[in-house]
C-alpha cells in the first residue's frame, strides 16, 4: 500500500539513521577484530588508531574475543525488555530519546581515532546498539508504520555498499591496509548520519505509547501472546538468519586470511543484503506448490550444505557468491515465515498461535549465529587433511567454524522439514515433483475446498486476484467492540462530505435483507453447529457480494464493509474446529474470489474491547466466548494481516479515535486517488437497484455540502482533517450533515482503570447518556443491516443507521506529539484537498471533451 509519507524528507531521514547505523555496526565490527586481533587492549605503537596491520600479525583468538565482546555490548540493548524502553520514552519524550541517542552515537564515532582504544570501540558499540533499538521501536510505533522486517536488507546494503566502495578506494590510493584507515572517514559519515536522525527525530509524527504493564503495544515487535497462547516456532527461519550472522561475522577472519581487507569485509556483507532483498522478492513464486514450513525447512538444509561449501573453499569471491545465495535463502525463509498461519498445525493443536517473524527476531538470531561462531572460533580450531597423495587441505581457524555450523545447519534443516511440517514426511516426493506449479488457482477453479492449501500453504495465494472494474472495496475487521463502527461511521462521513464520494457502508453478518434473516439464525441464542455456522457465514457473505458489494463496485462506489472474510477465517478457525484453509476457500468460494483492496484492522486488548462493549447490552453466543477465545481471534486477524502486508492497515485500535480516523484516512488517500470513483451525484442518478434495498435505513435528504461539481468551500467544517482544528477534541456545534449539535461529554476514566498519572493521558469520554440507548440503537442491533444503500429517483440516499457513540476519547498529550499530529493533519488536509482538486480538474476535463 502506498502511503503519502512515503516521499516525505522525515522518512527520509530516518532511513538515513537506519542505513547509518548499519555502516557504524560494520565499521565497528571490522575496526574491534582488526583492532582487537592485532593490539589487544593496549595502546597501539603510536598512540592512535592503527595505521597499517598486516593479516599476518592477527590472531585469530584475540580478534574473536574482541568482536564478541562488541556484539555482546551491542546486544544489550536489543535484549532489553520493551517496556524499559517505552518507559524512557515515554519520561523523556520519543524524540528526545533517539535525538540524545543519536547524538551521543555521533560523537563516539567521531572520537574512535582521536581516543584509539579498543574499549572505545566496544563503547561506541553499546550506543550503537541502543540508538538503532530506540530507532526501530519507535518506527514501528509511528502510524505510519514506515519499517516492516523485511526493509532491513535495503539499508544494509547502502551501508555495505559505501563500506566496499570507501574502503576500496583508500585500499587503491594506500595500499592493501588502507581499508582501515578509510574507517575514519566512514566514521565521519557515520556521525554525520546519526545527527540527521537526531534532527528528524523531531519532525516524526510518532506517538509514545503507554507502557502497559502487560505486553508490549508495538505492532510487528512483540505480540502479546496472552494466556496459555504460545510463541510461535520461527526457529528453521531463525537457524537460516544464524548462519548468515555467522557467515558475516567470520567474513572478517576470512579476509584477514585471505588479504581482502575492509572492502572483501564490505563485498561479503553487500553480496548478502542484495541476496537477502532478491528471496524477499521473490519468495512467494519461490516452488510455489510446496508448503511454506517444507519450503523453511529445505532452505535451512540448503542453507547448512552452502556453509559447509564456504568451509571447504577458501577463496574470497566464491566464499561472497555462496553468502549471496545464503542471503537468498534467508529472504526466501522470512517471507515464507511470515506467511504462514496457524493452519500450520492440525485443528486439534493445542498450541494454535502463530506469530510474525518480527524485526527483533531477525536481529536476535542473526546475533546469536554470529556468537556461537566467534565462540567456536575462540578455539583457534584448525588442522589439516589428506586428500591424495600430493594435496593436503589446510583447515583455517574460519574454515573449521564454517564446517562446525554447516553440519549443524544440514541437522536442523531435516529436524525442521519433519518437526515444523504438520504432515510430517507424508506426501513429501509428491509435493516436490510438483513444487514448480502453483496449485492454488486450478483447485480452486474446480471448486475444490478443502485441499489445496489445507497442508499449511500460504494463505495469500489461496485469496487468487480477481480484479474489479471499478469501486474501491474495503473492509474493517477487528474484535468486537475494537471500533470498528466509530471508524467506519467517521470515513464514511468524510469520504462523502469532504471528497464527495458514493459511499456504500455495510456489514457482515446481514448486509442484505436475506443477510439479516442468516445473522438472526447465526448469531441467535445457542447459534447453530460449528459447521452449519461456518457455512451460514459464508452463505451471508456470498449473497453480500453478489447482491449489494459487487453491483455498488459495479457503479464506481466505495464499499465500506464492517467485517469480512477475515472474520470467519479469525472466529471460525479460532474455534479450532476446523483449519484457517478450508475456511478461506469456502469464502473463496462464495464471494467468487472478491478482496479488499484494503483491510483495515483494529487490533485491541481483549480486555479492553471487552470493556468497551459492557455497556452494549445483551451479547451474542460469539462475544461471549472466553478470554482465551478471543485472544486467539486477535492473533489470528494479526498473523492473516502479516501474511499481506501490502493489503492491511493494522492499527492500534486502543488510541484515541480521532487519531485512527487520520490514520486511516492517509492510507486511503493513495487508493482513492488511483481508483476510478463515483462522485455522489453519479451514483445517486443510477436506476434503483432491487437487491439494494432500504429496510431498516433512514432516508435524509442528499447534504448540501456534496453537489456534483462543487468547489471545496474552506469554511465547512471538515471533521478529522482540518488543520486549525485542536486534535483528539470532541466536535461540537452542529454536524455537518445538519443533525443537531451533541452536548459535550463528561470526561471520566475507562470503567475498570485507576485514575492514576497513566489515566490522565488517555482519558475516554463516555458518550452522552441516551446516544447509545436512542431509537436509532435498536434498529441498528435488533433488526436492519448497518446500512442498505439505497438511492430513490428523489435524489436521495439511504444512509446507515449506526449509532453515533459519540467521540471516543480524548488525549492531553505532550505538547510534542500534538504539534506532531496537527502537523500530520494538515499534510491530510492539503492532499484531501489536493485530490478534491484533481477531481474537479477531471471532470472539467470531460466535460468539454
Ligand atoms: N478508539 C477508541 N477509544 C476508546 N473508545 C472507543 C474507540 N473507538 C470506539 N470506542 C467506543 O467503544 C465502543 C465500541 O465501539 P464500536 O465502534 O461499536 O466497536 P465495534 O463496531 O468494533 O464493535 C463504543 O462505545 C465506542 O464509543
Ligand atoms: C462476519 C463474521 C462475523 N462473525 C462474528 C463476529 C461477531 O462476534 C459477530 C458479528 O457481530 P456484530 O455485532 O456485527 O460485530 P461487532 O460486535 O464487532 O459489532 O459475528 C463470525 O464469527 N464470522 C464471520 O464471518
Amino acid at each position: 500500500m502506498n502511503i503519502p509519507s512515503r516521499r516525505d524528507p522525515t522518512r527520509l531521514s530516518i532511513g538515513v539513521l537506519e542505513s547509518a547505523g548499519w555502516l557504524g555496526l560494520l565499521l565497528l565490527v571490522g575496526i574491534g577484530y582488526v583492532v582487537g586481533g592485532s593490539v589487544g587492549l593496549g595502546a597501539p605503537s603510536d598512540g592512535t588508531f592503527p595505521p597499517a596491520i598486516s593479516g599476518e600479525d592477527i590472531s585469530v583468538r584475540a580478534g574473536a574475543g574482541a568482536l564478541l565482546a562488541l556484539l555482546v555490548l551491542y546486544c544489550v540493548a536489543w535484549l532489553l525488555p520493551v517496556r524499559v524502553w517505552q518507559q524512557l520514552s515515554y519520561r523523556l519524550g520519543q524524540a528526545v530519546l533517539i535525538a540524545g541517542l543519536a547524538g551521543l552515537s555521533a560523537l563516539s564515532f567521531v572520537l574512535i581515532p582521536v581516543v584509539g582504544r579498543l574499549w572505545w570501540v566496544w563503547i561506541a558499540a553499546l550506543l550503537l546498539g541502543a540508538t538503532t533499538r530506540v530507532a526501530t521501536l519507535a518506527e514501528s510505533e509511528s502510524p505510519q508504520a514506515w519499517h516492516r522486517e523485511t526493509t532491513i536488507w535495503r539499508a544494509l546494503s547502502i551501508a555495505a555498499t559505501v563500506l566496499t566502495a570507501g574502503a576500496l578506494t583508500a585500499q587503491f590510493m594506500l595500499g592493501p591496509e588502507g581499508g582501515l584507515r578509510s574507517a575514519t572517514w566512514l566514521g565521519y559519515l557515520v556521525a554525520a548520519g546519526m545527527l540527521t536522525g537526531a534532527v528528524a527525530a523531531f519532525y516524526v509524527p510518532w506517538r509514545v505509547s503507554k507502557p502497559s504493564s502487560g505486553a508490549s503495544r508495538v505492532h510487528g515487535e512483540h505480540r502479546p501472546h496472552a494466556g496459555r497462547v504460545s510463541p510461535p516456532k520461527t526457529w528453521g527461519a531463525g537457524a537460516i538468519l544464524a548462519l548468515l550472522g555467522a557467515t558475516a561475522v567470520l567474513s572478517q577472519p576470512v579476509v584477514a586470511e585471505l588479504g581482502g581487507g575492509q572492502a572483501g569485509f564490505g563485498f561479503i556483507v553487500l553480496l548478502l543484503a542484495l541476496g537477502m532483498g532478491l528471496g524477499i522478492a521473490t519468495s512467494s513464486r519461490t516452488l510455489p506448490g510446496l508448503s511454506r514450513p517444507r519450503l523453511v525447512g529445505l532452505a535451512l538444509v540448503a542453507a547448512g550444505l552452502l556453509t559447509l561449501a564456504q568451509g571447504v573453499v577458501q577463496e574470497l569471491t566464491a566464499v561472497a557468491v555462496l553468502g549471496a545465495v545464503l542471503g537468498w535463502l534467508a529472504g526466501v525463509a522470512i517471507v515464507a515465515q511470515l506467511a504462514q498461519t496457524d493452519q500450520l498445525e492440525p485443528s486439534q493443536s493445542s498450541t494454535p498461535a502463530r506469530g510474525p517473524f518480527s524485526r527483533l527476531q531477525v536481529h536476535n538470531w542473526s546475533a546469536a549465529g554470529a556468537g556461537v561462531a566467534l565462540l567456536i572460533a575462540l578455539t583457534e580450531l584448525s588442522g589439516s587433511a589428506t586428500v591424495s597423495e600430493n594435496v593436503t587441505w589446510q583447515i583455517s581457524p574460519s574454515s573449521s567454524v564454517f564446517l562446525i555450523l554447516g553440519v549443524a545447519g544440514v541437522v536442523a534443516g531435516i529436524a525442521a522439514i519433519v518437526v515444523l511440517d504438520p504432515r510430517r514426511l507424508r506426501d513429501m516426493g509428491q509435493e516436490i515433483r510438483s513444487a514448480w506449479t502453483k496449485p492454488v488457482d486450478s483447485e480452486a477453479d474446480r471448486g475444490n475446498l478443502a485441499d489445496s492449501e489445507a497442508g499449511g500453504g500460504n494463505l495469500a495465494l489461496t485469496m487468487a486476484e480477481h480484479p474489479e472494474s471499478g469501486g474501491l472495496f474495503i473492509a474493517f475487521e477487528g474484535g468486537d467492540g475494537a471500533g470498528k463502527s466509530t471508524q467506519l461511521k467517521a470515513i464514511d462521513r468524510w469520504l462523502r462530505e469532504d471528497l464527495g464520494l458514493s459511499v456504500v457502508l455495510t456489514r457482515e453478518p446481514g448486509g442484505t435483507p436475506e443477510g439479516v434473516r442468516l445473522r438472526d439464525i447465526v448469531l441467535g441464542a445457542d447459534g447453530v453447529a460449528p459447521r452449519a455456522e461456518a457455512l451460514l457465514f459464508a452463505a451471508d457473505r456470498g449473497h453480500h457480494v453478489n447482491r449489494l458489494i459487487r453491483p455498488a463496485l459495479g457503479k464506481h462506489s466505495v464499499v465500506l464493509t464492517d467485517r469480512y472474510m477475515d472474520s470467519s477465517i479469525a472466529y471460525q478457525g479460532a474455534g479450532r474446529d476446523f483449519d484457517a484453509g478450508e475456511i478461506a476457500q469456502l469464502s473463496w468460494w462464495a464471494t467468487e474470489g472478491l478482496r479488499p483492496a484494503l483491510t483495515v484492522l483494529l487490533d485491541v486488548d481483549p480486555e479492553v474491547a471487552r470493556a468497551r462493549r459492557a455497556g452494549r447490552g445483551a451479547e451474542d453466543h460469539l462475544e461471549r466466548k472466553s478470554p482465551d477465545f478471543h485472544s486467539r481471534v486477535r492473533e489470528r486477524f494479526l498473523s492473516l494481516a502479516d501474511q499481506n502486508p501490502d493489503r492491511y492497515l493494522i492499527l492500534d485500535a486502543g488510541e484515541p479515535a480521532e487519531l485512527l480516523t487520520e490514520q486511516i484516512q492517509a492510507a486511503l488517500l493513495p487508493l482513492i486517488s488511483s481508483a476510478d470513483l463515483a462522485e455522489a451525484g453519479e451514483s445517486l442518478s443510477a436506476p434503483p437497484s432491487e437487491s439494494m434495498p432500504g429496510r431498516g435505513g433512514q432516508v435524509v435528504p442528499r447534504p448540501a455540502e456534496f453537489p456534483v461539481a462543487s468547489a471545496p468551500n474552506p469554511a465547512s467544517p471538515r471533521p478529522g482533517v482540518s488543520p486549525t482544528s485542536a486534535p483528539a477534541r470532541p466536535a461540537s456545534g452542529s454536524e455537518p450533515n445538519g443533525a443537531p449539535a451533541r452536548p459535550a461529554a463528561p470526561v471520566r476514566p475507562p470503567a475498570g482503570t485507576t485514575a492514576g498519572p497513566e489515566t490522565e493521558v488517555f482519558e475516554q469520554v463516555r458518550p452522552p447518556a441516551g446516544v447509545m440507548a436512542g431509537p436509532e440503537t435498536e434498529v441498528f442491533e435488533q433488526v436492519g443491516p448497518l446500512v442498505e444503500p439505497t438511492f430513490d429517483n428523489n435524489e436521495t440516499q439511504v444512509i446507515p443507521t449506526i449509532p453515533d457513540s459519540g467521540p471516543a476519547a480524548v488525549s492531553t498529550e505532550p505538547v510534542e506529539i500534538l504539534d506532531a499530529l496537527s502537523m500530520q493533519r494538515a499534510r491530510l488536509s492539503a492532499q484531501a484537498e489536493a485530490e478534491r482538486a484533481a477531481r474537479q480538474q477531471r471532470r472539467n476535463t470531460n466535460r468539454g471533451q
